[in-house]
């Protein structure tokens, strides 16, 4: 059976990426050519911010003065929480080695990455949570330089919790640079910085497509754009619940797609009547973005069984997969694409954002079909190794003689030859690619 949109998005979150492009690459340009000073300068035509770029020790004191003692207990708990999921995810990978034949040795390294750049948003909300996520990670990775960059405020600089909190978490220095210029003066080593090797962090449009430019030239942890969430929910699912937690991540951005995904016309029927409601009672900017992300990139999806549930979301491929529906462990076991997965009711995607441990830089726009989110691995570069002993490598020295000749590297062959003739000099090895 076909699924029924009971409601269609008017947008897709690609649709503006033709001029998004175009003025990110003239700002790359600009500030590849004019440096720390046309970083300024950019920040001064967007940000309205002409004021110290590096924080000084004093300024991160100040601003870890002015945040609230029972706000930086919570910082200081979902640090602990994020700390520990990603050691134990460090856990999981690590330097290994093989004897691949007596005498022959491979092995893997584990190596951090030198220098990170962390991104922390600030340009709606003051994203404090992307400053844990980010350095947090760099830190159990292990990298020698963080840096982390947020947009000032004008006249203000960067929220103080943002700073509190990437310096809670090691960055080695915080600059008060948002957008291009900040994820370019990472890339860059403007500043007094070492270029970064990679760059890391969520944003708007305009980071996540300076990040992809600028890949190659730079690591980066993925296409981390404007956020978007999806719930499945069947008829064991609470209507206000799938609203609530609709509504709560549609704030993010007037381009923040959410999809309600269900077999049961009731319940979307009620979200459908009550996320409006909902969306009338927040703050304003919140409530201009969530109306925007909710008129033009929200979808409401009817299926006929949880099969077809399943398929519509994995198309999909969210960033944030909510199941609010009965045998969570069928949709564990079955589900592949999302950036991160909330199972049941009792968790939530905000519980993901700010503190439950699990990292919140998380693929959009269907990047979670390749990739999942920022995790500690993001920052290791696995690197391999071998060595032998003239015996050792025998064997591979023919093979690799033989089908280098079959392919018609010469050269390739040689370098197998040379070996073999000083290490046997008696004997007679037939090195050809043919019989
Ligand atoms: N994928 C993920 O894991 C996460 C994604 N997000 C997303 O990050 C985004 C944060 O966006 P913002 O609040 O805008 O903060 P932001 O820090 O990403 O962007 C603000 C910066 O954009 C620059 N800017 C604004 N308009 C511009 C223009 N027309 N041209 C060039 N540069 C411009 C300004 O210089 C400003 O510093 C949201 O879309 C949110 O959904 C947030 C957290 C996690
Ligand atoms: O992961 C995201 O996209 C966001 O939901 C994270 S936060 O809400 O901005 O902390
Ligand atoms: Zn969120």
């Amino acid at each position: 059976m076909t699924v029924e949109y009971l409601k269609k998005a008017a947008r897709r979150s690609t649709d503006d990426s033709g001029d998004v492009r175009e003025t990110v690459k003239a700002i790359l340009d600009e500030i590849e050519k004019g440096g720390d000073a046309a970083a300024r300068a950019v920040a001064a035509r967007f940000d309205k911010y002409e004021g110290d770029i590096v924080l000084t020790d004093d300024a991160i004191e100040a601003a870890a003065a002015a945040v609230p003692e029972r706000l930086k207990d919570d910082i200081r708990y979902a640090h602990d929480n994020v700390r520990r999921f990603a050691e134990a995810q460090k856990a999981t990978i690590g330097d290994t080695q093989l004897e691949i034949a007596p005498g022959l040795i491979a092995g893997q390294k584990a190596i951090p990455v030198s220098a990170a750049g962390c991104y922390a948003p600030g340009g709606r909300y003051a994203h404090v949570a992307s400053a844990l996520m980010t350095v947090t990670t760099a830190k159990v990775a292990g990298c020698g330089h963080i840096a982390a960059c947020s947009p000032p405020r004008p006249g203000q600089g960067v929220h103080p919790a943002i700073v509190y909190t990437a310096h809670l978490c090691g960055a080695d220095r915080i600059l008060a640079l948002g957008g291009v210029q900040g994820v370019a003066a990472m890339a860059f080593g403007l500043f007094g910085l070492p270029k970064a090797d990679i760059l890391v962090g969520p944003g708007n449009q305009f980071v996540a497509e300076a990040k992809r430019m600028l890949f190659g030239r730079v690591g980066i942890d993925m296409f981390a754009g404007p956020t978007d969430s999806l719930i499945i929910a069947d008829e064991t699912a609470d209507p206000e619940i799938a609203a609530v937690d609709l509504v709560g991540q549609a704030e993010h951005g007037y381009n923040s797609p959410v999809w309600l995904v269900t077999t049961y016309r009731g319940l979307a029927e009620k979200v459908m009547a009550r996320v409006p409601q909902l969306i009338a009672e927040l703050p304003e900017l919140n409530r201009r973005n969530a109306e925007a992300a909710w008129r033009d990139y929200a979808e409401v999806i009817l299926c006929s069984d949880r099969h077809e549930m399943a398929r519509v979301s994995d198309d999909v491929a969210p960033e944030h997969l909510t199941v609010q529906a009965a045998d969570l462990d069928w949709w564990l076991d079955r589900l592949s694409c999302y950036g991160s997965l909330f199972l049941g009711e009792e968790t939530t995607v905000a519980y993901g954002d700010k503190a439950s441990g699990t990292n919140h830089v998380l693929p959009t726009s269907g990047a979670a079909r390749y990739t999942g989110g920022l995790s500690v691995h993001k920052f290791m570069k696995l690197v391999t190794w071998q060595r032998s002993t003239r015996d050792g490598a025998r064997r591979v020295a023919e093979a690799t003689a033989r089908i280098s000749r079959l392919e018609g590297m010469e050269g390739h062959a040689r370098s197998a030859d040379v070996r073999l003739a000083k290490y046997y000099p008696g004997e007679n090895f037939n090195l050809s690619a043919h019989d």
